[in-house]
């Protein structure tokens, strides 16, 4: 078994996250429920901005906030010393209301709309990342209408493919986002960003896949671009003062899944920025990078209850429990893999394998295929691991589902950060026939 973080099995056989008993927090707010492990985000933060800080290289780590979305985290992120990057309104909206600094904020998307760049402008944000021309009109004229001026990168597609699931993968030519290093689109944005008033161009940002495990393709990635370099300092007179690396750094899920340490992905590009900086006798630009799940995804569990059981003999044992798809996408998503344990009973032997089943009316919704467990019943807890990037935040009502709370745990103490949903909030929005 493998427990991340400060997990462990307290004396009464009970997985314990934070120095809080799981079973203890499934009694008391109910499940599913998702439990994070502060200690292990202030780790994971810290990794990466001592690597920054070790080699005296300027920087920002902004936490890639679509991973994980509510004002407690976005709160905890900025006592962690980290910037921001939201990619709506609605994550905007949220960091405005956790009152975190909005020059620390950089937003993105491929599809702004006017009203998010309005929100963005008006708050007075850090930059926004540009993914497309008419993005750039439409940051003109926002700007133009509040009078204000906007950092900018440019959202590039160097042309690189990560070694991930093509759905997760985003640096390659044949990609929605942004604009593309090799055809010529990159040039124009660079004349039309500096060509406007209203427009501080900083510089240019690539991200290139997530859950990726290997440096070589941000290395490339970064070659790619100094390849363009000299052309922008000669031809343009431009020089990037910021180069954004994205994020994408992986984090192990289940048994053969081998990332790097946070430190090491950034060593290796700081190391090829230096190369390539000397070598084209410019200044290092000052490396941004947006890691999302590996900041918070190892840090989160959910807890559920096993419910029914269907017993095919030499088929499969599907174990049923309250959650599913509206709280876990991912396996219906991406075919992706978790491991889990039964909280309630951590030091027992796997009996046999089951096949973990979620509530949803659709049979893809599974969420482990063949776990090993010990013979379980409906008064067991499920713990599965890893579920703190892309799970809550991908959460939905399929099925009228209600959206299960978050809890931080840290030190044997726990905070409720985002409540449960309950029937009364699920048709909060609707509105009866009117004849
Ligand atoms: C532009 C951008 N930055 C950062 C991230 C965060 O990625 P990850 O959660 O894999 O670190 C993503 C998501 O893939 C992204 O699209
Ligand atoms: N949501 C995805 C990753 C996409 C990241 C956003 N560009 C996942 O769960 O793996």
């Amino acid at each position: 078994m493998y427990l991340h973080g400060s997990s462990q099995i307290n004396v009464h056989g009970h997985l314990e996250i934070g120095g809080v008993d799981t079973v203890a927090l499934a009694k008391e707010h109910g499940t599913p429920l998702f439990v994070y492990d502060v200690a292990l985000i202030r780790k994971k933060a810290a990794e990466f901005k001592e690597a920054f800080e070790k080699e005296q290289v300027p920087y920002q780590v902004a936490y890639a906030s679509k991973a994980f979305s509510c004002i407690a985290m976005y709160q905890l992120a900025n006592e962690l010393g980290l910037s921001f990057d939201v990619v709506s309104g609605g994550e905007l909206y949220t960091a405005i209301k956790a009152e975190v600094p909005m020059n620390k904020v950089h937003f993105h998307g491929n599809n702004k709309s006017p009203e998010e760049l309005d929100l963005a402008v008006k708050a007075g944000i850090g930059c926004v990342v540009v993914d497309n021309f008419y993005e750039m009109t439409l940051l003109e004229e926002t700007c133009v209408r509040h009078n204000k001026t906007m950092d900018v990168l440019l959202r590039i597609t160097p042309g690189v493919e990560a070694h991930t699931h093509d759905y997760i993968s985003t640096g390659q030519e044949d990609s929605k986002f942004g604009f593309d290093l090799t055809n010529g689109q990159v040039d124009q944005a660079i004349k039309q960003a500096l060509a406007s008033p209203h427009m501080n161009l900083l510089g240019v940002h690539s991200h290139i896949g997530s859950q990726i495990f290997e440096t070589k393709g941000f290395v490339m990635a970064v070659e790619k671009i100094f390849e363009y370099i000299e052309h922008w300092r000669t031809e343009l007179e431009f020089i990037p003062r910021v180069l954004n690396l994205g994020g994408g750094f992986g984090i192990r899920y289940v048994e053969g899944d081998e990332p790097l340490p946070g430190g090491e992905y950034v060593y290796q590009m700081i190391k090829v920025m230096k190369q390539y900086a000397e070598k084209a006798e410019m200044a290092l630009p000052e490396i941004w990078i947006e890691p999302g799940r590996s900041l918070v995804g190892d840090a989160g569990t959910t807890l559920y209850t096993v419910g029914s059981q269907k017993d095919i003999p030499n088929v499969r044992h599907y174990l049923a429990v309250d959650g599913g798809m509206s709280d876990n996408l991912r396996p219906s998503l991406y075919q992706a893999e978790y491991e889990g344990i039964l909280a309630n009973r951590a030091n027992e032997e796997a009996t046999d394998t089951f096949s973990i089943a979620g509530k949803c009316c659709e049979s893809g919704d599974m969420l482990i295929w063949d776990l090993p467990l010990p013979k379980a019943n409906h008064e067991d807890i499920l713990a599965v691991f890893c579920t703190g990037a892309y799970g809550y935040s991908m959460a939905n009502n399929y099925n009228r589902i209600p959206r299960p709370p978050v809890v931080f745990a840290e030190n044997g103490d726990v905070q409720l950060v985002v409540k449960r949903e309950d029937y009364e909030d699920l048709v909060r929005l609707d509105l009866p026939l009117s004849r």
